[in-house]
């Protein structure tokens, strides 16, 4: 089982959404900036590292949601949830495709991976994110 980060950075109430590029496992979908965890680092110290190699910015960890697991045949991923604010920088896309900000309904509307679709199907996932981006980071 792979383990992998994944950051919902949260804004102004909004939450950052990543394009995948068409060379990557999934390309085209949407999903939650991050990637795998490496031996030597902790899951926090992973995805503020690979959110700043792939987006230029930093971001610290505010909580954590519910991980989730998907076998996608080829593999087999725990997707590791983490809300993030936004400390600074300006958004480089040195991996993705494209970024947009949505918010919790219009997540629903993306073709997200499946991994991430189950991620944000969870209850607990989907109350906890909206308490975020109502109250805490707005
Ligand atoms: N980063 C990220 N990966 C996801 C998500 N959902 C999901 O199924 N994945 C899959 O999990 C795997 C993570 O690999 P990655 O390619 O992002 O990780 P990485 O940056 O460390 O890769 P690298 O080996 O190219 O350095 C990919 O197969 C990716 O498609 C998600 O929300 N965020």
């Amino acid at each position: 089982m792979i383990q992998v980060t994944c950051a919902i950075i949260i804004h102004q109430g909004k939450i950052l959404v990543a394009q995948n590029n068409e060379s990557s496992d999934h390309p085209f979908q949407w999903e939650f900036p991050g990637g795998k965890v490496k031996s030597d680092e902790t899951e926090k110290e992973c995805i503020v590292r690979e959110i700043k190699e792939e987006l230029n910015l930093t971001v610290e960890v505010q909580g954590a949601l519910t991980p989730v697991e998907h076998d996608y045949q080829i593999k087999a991923i725990r997707l590791i949830p983490f809300v993030c604010s936004l400390v600074s920088g300006k958004i480089k896309l040195n991996d993705h495709n494209a970024v947009k900000w949505v918010t919790v309904g219009e997540l629903d509307e993306l073709d997200l991976a499946e991994a991430d679709k189950m991620l944000i199907q969870t209850t607990e996932n989907r109350d906890c994110l909206k308490k975020y981006a109502r109250e805490k980071m707005h």
